[in-house]
């Protein structure tokens, strides 16, 4: 089953790339530097993102049953990772064969006797596919960073998750696209339509579309939010307490004077509600002394926050750092909010931390 969507999912000449003919809403003035710079990429990254995303789709509805949960049985969610990331990859090979690309699977889990029953379902073009995300990352030159389901949690429960794909050079992100298969397209209708893909290139804005493939989308600008003081913000955090320490986030909260309930959510769609100004803040404080953020789970979010008029830094407020490999290993947690109350936000955090030694 998943060959086959993987396989006519990802045939390359059927790419037409139709994003190319589309114009984002842009000034006039803008326009010729807007569709030279990396509009190439850009059409590409939104077809792979749209195709990654269908795969995760078609696997939650005919894989993930209720007895899926109950028996804890994660392979489902690992062939919907596999698939989405071989398509991501099969396509950016297509059209950039130079390009690495940093990617958070590798088809290790598929070896083996273990992995037997999992590899009778993914085949030689599969696994090949995958392991072009085998990069090391760094500082110099150009290469993709995909997480092909950011949130898997999420994923499995059939709330938030994300496929994300992002373009470093030269250790800087220059192009971010979240696909958001089950976000509202409008908050302020949470229960109507469902599926945003967000899109930014350095200088050029952050955009959200409708996550279809079916036709041209039409793109609209995103901006963060323009709430002049925190006590009338809303922040977002991780659904998980291992991914993000809620007691801290809590106390960060009470010292900017929100009231409000934190919204948790899986995955980068948290960075999506904070650039559409869904919410005014994401705080990711570290649980553990050890973790390493991965640059695949931040890359795409970090420049959308940043084209749609918000900052994103690490508890320190340190720009979180793309260039030294696979990891964030230069930053610790993550905090992005609206330009305004940026600053007030990073106070609040060094508060707590000092309160908490
Ligand atoms: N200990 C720890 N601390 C911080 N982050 C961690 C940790 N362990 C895992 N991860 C990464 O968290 C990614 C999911 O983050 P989310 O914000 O979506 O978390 S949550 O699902 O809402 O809990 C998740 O991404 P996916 O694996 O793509 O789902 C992990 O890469
Ligand atoms: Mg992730
Ligand atoms: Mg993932
Ligand atoms: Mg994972």
């Amino acid at each position: 089953m998943l060959a086959r969507a993987v396989r006519s999912l990802a045939t390359s000449t059927t790419i037409t790339l139709r994003s190319l003919n589309y114009r984002p809403l842009t000034s006039a003035r803008n326009i010729s530097t807007h569709l030279a710079y990396l509009a190439k990429e850009r059409a590409v990254a939104i077809e792979a993102v749209e195709r990654a995303s269908q795969v995760c789709q078609a696997v939650f509805k005919r894989l993930i049953t209720a007895e899926t949960l109950t028996k804890k049985d994660k392979s489902p969610v690992t062939v919907a990772d596999f698939g989405a990331q071989a398509v991501v990859n099969h396509i950016l090979e297509q059209h950039f064969p130079d390009d690495p690309v940093v990617g958070e699977e590798d088809s290790k889990d598929l070896q083996g006797e273990d992995g037997r029953v999992l590899r009778e379902k993914v085949t030689e073009l599969i696994l090949r596919a995958i392991d072009r995300g085998q990069y090391a990352g760094g500082p110099q030159g150009r290469h993709w960073t995909l997480d092909p389901i950011d949130g898997t949690k999420g994923f499995l429960r059939g709330e938030q998750f994300a496929v994300c794909l992002a373009l470093i050079i030269d250790g800087q992100v220059h192009l971010g696209v979240v696909g958001c298969p089950n976000l509202p397209y409008d908050m302020s209708n949470p229960d109507g339509e469902r599926g945003v893909l967000m899109v930014a290139v350095k200088g050029q804005g952050a955009f959200q579309r409708r996550l279809s493939t079916d036709g041209i989308e039409r793109e609209t600008p995103v901006h963060v939010s323009s709430v002049q003081s925190t006590s009338d913000a809303v922040f977002c955090e991780s659904v998980e307490a291992q991914h993000s320490d809620h007691s801290s986030n809590a106390n960060i909260a009470r010292l900017l004077g929100i009231t409000k309930p934190s919204v948790r959510m899986d995955s980068q769609c948290k960075y999506a509600s904070v650039a559409r100004g869904d919410a005014e803040i994401y705080l990711r404080l570290p649980v553990s002394e050890t973790y390493v953020e991965k640059i695949w789970d931040h890359a795409s979010g970090n420049i959308i926050i940043h084209e749609a008029g918000g900052r994103v830094s690490d508890i320190n407020g340190k720009p979180l750092d793309f260039s030294i490999g696979r990891t964030l290993s230069a930053n610790k947690g993550v905090v992005a909010a609206s330009a305004k109350i940026f600053d007030e936000v990073i106070s609040a955090v060094q508060t707590t931390l000092a309160n908490a030694k």
